[in-house]
């Protein structure tokens, strides 16, 4: 049974450490959103990614001014539902649902899991239905909130204009597609700098320097960040009228795009 734990919000996320990176490894294998990261996932996640926990909170406050309604809420790319369980915890609009589409089966498994626990704990909570299958083959509904939280840089560049095309056309009017992306800089010295400050914030909360090397190198084939330019260039290419950065902590930030 897996070690459980109350986050700020008062739901149960497994508290168990992330250890994954910490022995050598003879070769280091493309990371993978698999069983063994589905068990430490809320911790990974959480020292990895500088602003994680306000971004997430604070998105359930943004898709209450953006959402319509009788319409859909999409969490794409919705992990373990932490972006689910905000998003049900604070729009209050009538007729509302949410829909959270990830195609790794372990972690649509644990996410329906940890949703459970949140209706049994808390009350008046928004409809919600887990999708286990792609998001670049979904069939959209209107939708007035769209977020993609850490999901667009695992899909592959080639692909991710037609993917927000397709979600600007199924965004209702007032609503909006909240982004959350890790940031690569054109500027050589910014992009080093904020490098370097992410390495010591993952430092800082415990991963070593083998951790960090393995991780790195894990990711590099699977994840590939664009730069904040790239990002409002292809927002305004795919239909979006207007792109308002609303968070940015060392390399990673989060947009608003609207349609
Ligand atoms: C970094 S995680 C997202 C974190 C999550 N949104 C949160 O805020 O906790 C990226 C997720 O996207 C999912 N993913 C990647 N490519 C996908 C695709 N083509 N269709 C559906 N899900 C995908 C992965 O399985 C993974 O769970
Ligand atoms: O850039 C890194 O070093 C990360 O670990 C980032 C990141 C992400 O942004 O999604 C990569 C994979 C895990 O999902 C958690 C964090």
């Amino acid at each position: 049974m897996p070690a459980f734990s109350t986050d700020t919000a008062g739901t149960a996320v497994s508290k168990e450490p992330d250890r994954i990176f910490a022995k050598p490894l003879a070769q280091v294998p493309d990371f993978a959103f698999n069983e063994d990261v589905v068990r430490v996932f809320p911790d990974m996640i959480k020292r990895s990614v500088p602003g994680y926990p306000t971004i997430v909170e604070n998105l359930g406050v943004l898709a209450a001014q953006f959402a319509q309604p009788n319409s859909v809420l999409y969490d794409l790319g919705s992990s373990l539902g932490a972006v689910t369980q905000a998003l049900r915890r604070h729009v209050r609009t009538d007729g509302c649902r949410v829909i959270a589409v990830d195609n790794s089966a372990a972690m649509v498994e644990r996410c329906r899991e940890y949703l459970n626990g949140q209706d049994s704990m808390f009350q008046e909570l928004l409809p919600v239905e887990v999708i286990e299958g792609d998001i670049l083959a979904l069939d959209f509904q209107p939708a007035s909130v769209v977020a993609l939280n850490f999901t667009l840089q695992f899909i592959a560049p080639d692909q991710r204009t037609a993917l927000l095309s397709r979600i600007r056309q199924a965004l209702l009017p007032g609503g909006a597609l909240i982004l959350s992306e890790k940031l690569r800089f054109n500027d050589t010295e910014e992009h080093a700098l904020l490098t370097d400050l992410h390495v010591a914030f993952k430092r800082a909360n415990g991963y070593s320097e083998l951790e960090i090397a393995q991780k790195r190198s894990a990711i590099e084939n699977v994840m590939k960040p664009d730069s904040l330019e790239e990002h409002r260039e292809r927002l305004l290419a795919a239909g979006f009228s207007k792109v308002v950065p609303w968070f940015q902590c060392l390399n990673f930030a989060s947009l608003i795009a609207l349609p």
